[in-house]
């Protein structure tokens, strides 16, 4: 397993665990699964409704607490700062931690503009050792350098979608001069299309590695943090084994040209549910 440090100087599994659609039940199965099969960063969230499934599976495990990088998120009708300071500590409660390790707004929302009063909430959690790390999820780079500029305490990473079909090159550009991580939701494109691509399948056959496992490589190798989800064991198994094989510059350059900036979630400012 390889670690990144964040600019805060926190350690961080460079590969997670994602649990978006798997509900409570489920979420304990798979995430138990992770946890045996090596994995120790977990990303869920408040609208995943499955922070209970997946404390209960940290719990079961006996991981020692500091061994794993939790990660939950503040959903977009909590914004503001005392709803967000209501929602953390709920969150908490249903995760059964003291603490997490990643806090994370999940949609600038711009239209209604609270999202500087929702990370100044965070900042205070973070000041109060709450949360070891926070950052944004879905943050344009307005939006990232209003941050940068009225708030204190830089985002430790932007979780975007992200995949060979959305490479987010202008993202990992202003993120990589900022010191914050790109981290890749759906990287692996929901399990669609991009895992079919021709160029990928080409250079997994001759790693004798599998689609999904090229994506994850070329990920790894852009120095971007990764959260694929499965609820298959060997899926799961099948997404963590990808430490003993290394794409080639010309493979990497192959990769990158697959972009056709294709999204399957909506582009952030057009998110503005409440
Ligand atoms: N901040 C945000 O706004 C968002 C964050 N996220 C986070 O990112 C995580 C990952 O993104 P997600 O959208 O789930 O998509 P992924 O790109 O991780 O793809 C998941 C899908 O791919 C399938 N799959 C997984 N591994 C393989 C494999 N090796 N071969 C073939 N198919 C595979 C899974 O099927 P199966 O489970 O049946 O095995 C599932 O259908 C989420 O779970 C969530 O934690 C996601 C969306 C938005
Ligand atoms: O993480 C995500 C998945 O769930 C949400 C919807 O329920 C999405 O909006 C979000 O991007």
């Amino acid at each position: 397993m390889d670690y990144v440090t964040l600019n805060n100087g926190i350690k961080m599994p460079q590969l997670g665990f994602g649990v978006w659609q798997v509900e409570n039940d489920e979420a304990t199965k798979a995430v138990s699964k992770a946890l045996e099969t090596g994995y120790r960063s977990i990303d869920t969230a408040m609208i995943y409704q499955n922070e209970k499934g997946v404390g209960k599976a940290i719990k079961d495990s006996g991981v020692p607490r500091e061994d794993l990088f939790i990660t939950t998120k503040v959903w977009n009708s909590d914004q503001g700062y005392e709803n967000t300071l209501r929602a953390f500590d709920e969150s908490l409660e249903r995760l059964g931690l003291d603490y997490v390790d990643l806090y994370l707004i999940h949609w600038p929302t711009p239209e209604f503009d609270d999202y500087v009063d929702t990370y100044k909430a965070m900042e205070k959690l973070y000041n109060d050792g709450r949360v070891k790390a926070i950052g944004v999820c879905n943050f344009e780079i307005e939006h990232l350098e209003r941050i940068l500029e009225e708030c204190e305490v830089k985002p430790v990473l932007n979780q975007v979608e992200c995949h060979p079909y959305l490479a987010q090159n202008e993202m990992k550009e202003f993120c990589a001069k900022h010191d914050i991580f790109v981290e890749a939701w759906s990287p692996l494109d929901q399990g669609g299309e991009a895992l079919r691509d021709e160029t990928v399948n080409k250079i997994a056959e001759t790693h004798q590695k599998t689609p999904a496992q090229v994506i994850l490589r070329w990920h790894l190798q852009n120095n971007t943090i990764v959260i694929p989800k499965s609820v298959t064991p060997s899926r799961i198994e099948e997404n963590f084994n990808v430490f003993d094989f290394e794409l080639t510059a010309e493979e990497m350059d192959g990769m990158h040209q697959l972009n056709r900036n294709r999204r399957n979630g909506p582009h952030p400012n057009d998110m503005n549910k409440r």
